[in-house]
C-alpha cells in the first residue's frame, strides 16, 4: 500500500513560539493512524497541516501525492474540528444538505449519503431539530456526519468521540474499522488510550515533537508494558 499523507522535516510557529519542530511523518493508506499527545503537544496543528488549513514555516506536507494546500485534494479529505463550526439556527438536516451540495453530490446520492452519515453518529431522530437545541455531544456527532458526507478517501477526525457516551464511541470505532476495511485511510487525534489501541500506528507527540511511534503492540514491547498509559508516560521521559 502507497502512502496517503507525508510530512517531511515540518517546523511550525505561531508568531515567536515554535509549536511544531522536525516533524516527519508518514501514513500508510487505508491505515488508521492515531496521534496521541497531551494538550498543547501539537495534535491539531499537524492535522490542520494535513488538511491544508496551515502552512508550515519549513518543510513540506504531501497528500494523497500532492503538495498541501491543494484544492483538488480539499475533495477527498473529511475533516473533523476539535471545535463544532456549526451553525446554529440551521437544523442537522440542513447541515448535511449544505455540505453534501458544496461537494455537489446528485440529489440521490445526497439522499443516500445523508441517511447514511445520520444513521451512523445516531442522529436520524434529530435532524429537523435546529442545532441551537443539540446537546454537546450532538454537536459533535453531527460535524462527524459532516466530515463523512462526500465519502471522503482520507478522514481527519480530531477528538471526534469527546463529549460522545461510551457506547456510541463504540460504535463510531467499529464503523471506522468498517471504513478502513473500504481502503479508506483515516488521521485521528486523541488522549484516551484505550482508543491509541486501535489504531493500526500510533505516533506519540510531546512539546512539537515525535517521542515516539509504532504499532501498539510495538510500543509495548519497546516499553515492557502492557499499560499504554505507562507507554505514553516512559516515551515522555526518554524524551527529556
Ligand atoms: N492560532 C494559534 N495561535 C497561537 N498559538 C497557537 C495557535 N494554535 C495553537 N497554538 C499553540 O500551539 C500549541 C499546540 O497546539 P495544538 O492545538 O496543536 O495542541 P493539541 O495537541 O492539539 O492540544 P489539545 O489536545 O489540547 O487540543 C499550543 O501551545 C497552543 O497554545
Amino acid at each position: 500500500m502507497g502512502e496517503a499523507v507525508r510530512i517531511e522535516d515540518v517546523n511550525k510557529k505561531y508568531g515567536k513560539k515554535t509549536v511544531l519542530e522536525d516533524i516527519h511523518l508518514s501514513v500508510k493508506a487505508g491505515a488508521i493512524h492515531g496521534l496521541i499527545g497531551p494538550s498543547g503537544a501539537g495534535k491539531t496543528t499537524i492535522v490542520k497541516l494535513i488538511a491544508g488549513m496551515e502552512t508550515p514555516e519549513h518543510g513540506s506536507v504531501n497528500v494523497l501525492n500532492k503538495k498541501m494546500p491543494n484544492i483538488h485534494v480539499l475533495k477527498n479529505i473529511g475533516y473533523m474540528a476539535q471545535s463544532d463550526a456549526l451553525y446554529s439556527n440551521l437544523t442537522g438536516s440542513e447541515h448535511l444538505r449544505f455540505f453534501a451540495s458544496m461537494y455537489k453530490l446528485k440529489k440521490s446520492e445526497m439522499n443516500e449519503r445523508i441517511a447514511y452519515a445520520a444513521n451512523l453518529v445516531n442522529l436520524t431522530e434529530d435532524l429537523s431539530k435546529k442545532v441551537s437545541a443539540y446537546s454537546g455531544g450532538m454537536k459533535r456527532r453531527l460535524s462527524l456526519a459532516i466530515a463523512l458526507i462526500h465519502n471522503p478517501s482520507l478522514l481527519i477526525l480530531d477528538e471526534p468521540t469527546v463529549g460522545i457516551d461510551p457506547e456510541l464511541k463504540l460504535q463510531i470505532w467499529d464503523e471506522l474499522l468498517r471504513l478502513k476495511k473500504e481502503g479508506k485511510t483515516i488521521i485521528v487525534t486523541t488522549h484516551v488510550m484505550d482508543e491509541a489501541e486501535r489504531c493500526d500506528v500510533i505516533t506519540m507527540v510531546r512539546n512539537g515533537k515525535r517521542i515516539a511511534e509504532g504499532t501498539p503492540k510495538e510500543l509495548k514491547q519497546r516499553y515492557g508494558t502492557e499499560d499504554f498509559d505507562l507507554v505514553f508516560l516512559l516515551a515522555g521521559r526518554n524524551d527529556k
